[in-house]
């Protein structure tokens, strides 16, 4: 299984990239990893940058994947059960498993109902803090699913 998160603009706070970066190298030991920033949009009504972000979003979904949005209004799990579900994508052939975070408007709604809706809280996060929650969590779930010594 391919591991893709896809995120609106670039990280630019140096503590976001250096997470970002340790957490990407451990996931890596499980599974390939790719991470995207697509570029955001400035300037125009928040509707409209909303749709061209998400049609560029839209853009690096693989054919066949299992996308997963990161939204606040989604369903909330918790970490055993981001693992059984990552768990259960790569056992049952799954070939992209990919993680979707928004810009600072969110989604359109047409590109929400397009995969599961995942909230890590009910309260709003910027989009770089979830990067960095997501990646962590991501990390988390393999190592619960390898029974190792990070989650208690
Ligand atoms: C600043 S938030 C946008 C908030 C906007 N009100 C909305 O409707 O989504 C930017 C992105 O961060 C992510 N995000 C922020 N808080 C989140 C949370 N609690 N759970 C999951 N994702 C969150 C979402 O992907 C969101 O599109």
């Amino acid at each position: 299984m391919r591991l893709k998160v896809v995120w609106v603009g670039k990280s630019r706070e140096e503590w976001v990239k250096d997470s970002l970066a340790d957490y990407a190298g451990r996931i890596r030991r499980y599974t390939p990893l790719e991470l995207i920033d697509i570029r955001d949009e400035k300037g125009a009504l928040a509707e409209e940058m909303r749709r061209r972000e998400c049609e560029r979003l839209e853009k690096q979904i693989p054919a066949g994947a299992t996308l997963v949005l990161l939204d606040e209004r989604g369903d909330q799990m918790d970490s055993p059960g981001l693992a059984a579900f990552v768990g259960k994508q790569r056992d049952c052939g799954t070939g992209d498993l990919v993680f979707a975070i928004g810009g600072a408007y969110g989604f359109s709604d047409d590109f929400r109902r397009k995969g599961r809706l995942l909230s890590l809280s009910r309260m709003t996060f910027t989009h770089q803090m979830v990067r960095v929650f997501l990646l962590e969590q991501i990390y988390r779930a393999f190592t619960i699913l390898n029974n190792e010594p990070y989650h208690h």
